[in-house]
């Protein structure tokens, strides 16, 4: 039977999960898909670093050497926003289906991309890209669906609980609790990126777009990060409360979706004051719903890779030419 090709953009933290989970998931794939799921190429910068990819799969520097491959499906798990929006308009174009987790990317070219992914009739699924294993896309894409989204609190940087957390529990300095995120895989590639509230901020932004309506303007009414914080404040702890990477979509304006990120003291009964370490957790406040919090880890190879591959079954479930 053919396998469902699948190529892979970027072999660190993300790409290298996502090829484990395909490989040692195999012949559950193949049970739910009825045609294995084949890695058939890895893009990566620098061909010499990469050791640890089967003789049978493509390892190239050239994006037109992975597209000249027949691939079905392009995972795209590289750092920064040019390249990768290249890449990624390339696979569409070529007719490949592409899942991302470059938040990043998707922040600043999602609406561009989806526009040519429609008339193409292609799928651009991106839920790796905010909250790591958290499958927030299509839950508050669901929700929303029904009735509107009025306000939503989150942590989504895993990096900034983790050291907030290690900080005010474990009496590490800011800087060991970095140096350990990145060790566990969870900061970016430039861990600027987590402490300075952007990352947070193009994961927001991502999740306002969804309950934006044509006439809405999305505005950034804040971004701070950790690296504004003396570390006194976080050790000095205030009682009953807890300094969390708080961000805020506040969806009530007729005109405007309004952000803020910013690390802010919470009351310890508040439901994000309990989520410590890489956790994630998003809460959607709707008038029927009332509020519901999803909590799961936020970063790191294997909840990531998990995202992935679930947008991966996702994709060849809804694509007729590839189910067969
Ligand atoms: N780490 C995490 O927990 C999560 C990360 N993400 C996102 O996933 C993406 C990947 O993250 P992560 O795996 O941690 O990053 P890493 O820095 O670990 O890996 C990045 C990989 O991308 C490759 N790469 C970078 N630029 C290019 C390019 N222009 N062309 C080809 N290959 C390139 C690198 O190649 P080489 O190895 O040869 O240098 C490397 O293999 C990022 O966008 C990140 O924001 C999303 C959710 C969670
Ligand atoms: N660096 C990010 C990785 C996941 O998106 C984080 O720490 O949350």
């Amino acid at each position: 039977m053919e396998p469902i090709r699948v190529a892979i953009l970027g072999f660190g933290t993300v790409g290298k999960g996502v090829y484990a989970h395909i490989k040692e998931e195999q012949q559950s794939l193949e049970q739910t898909l009825n045609r294995p799921v084949q890695v058939t190429a890895v893009l990566v910068n620098d061909e010499s670093k990469h050791r640890d990819v089967a003789n049978h799969v493509l390892l190239t520097t050239n994006m037109d050497d992975v597209l000249a491959q027949q691939i079905d499906i392009v995972v795209e798990a590289i750092t920064g926003v040019e390249s990768a929006y290249q890449y990624v308009t390339a696979a569409i174009e070529q007719g490949c289906h592409v899942v991302t987790a470059n938040k990043a990317m998707y922040a600043a070219r999602g609406q561009k991309l989806q526009e040519l992914a429609e008339e193409r009739r292609i799928n651009v699924k991106y839920d790796a890209s905010v909250a790591g294993g958290i499958p927030i896309i299509d839950t508050l894409n669901q929700i929303h669906q029904l009735e509107s989204v009025h306000r939503i609190e989150a942590i989504l940087n895993g990096t900034s609980n983790y050291i907030l957390t290690a900080v005010a529990k474990e009496g590490l300095t800011f800087h060991e609790a970095l140096t350990q995120a990145t060790r566990l895989g969870y900061a970016e590639a430039d861990p600027s990126h987590d402490i300075d509230g952007f990352d947070a901020l193009n994961k927001a932004y991502i999740l306002a777009n969804l309950l934006r309506k044509d006439y809405q303007e999305i505005t950034v009414n804040r971004r701070k990060g950790l690296d504004q914080l003396q570390l006194d404040e976080v050790l000095n702890k205030q009682t009953n409360q807890v300094l969390k990477p708080l961000v805020t979509i506040d969806a009530t304006s007729e005109s405007a979706i309004e952000i803020v990120v910013e690390p802010t003291w919470v009351e310890e009964n508040h439901p994000l004051s309990s989520v410590d370490g890489v956790q994630n957790a998003i809460v959607i406040s709707s008038d029927r719903l009332g509020s519901l919090k999803l909590e799961g880890a936020g970063a790191g190879e294997k909840p990531t890779a998990h995202a992935i591959v679930q947008d991966i079954v996702k994709t060849v479930k809804e694509d007729n030419r590839i189910l067969v």
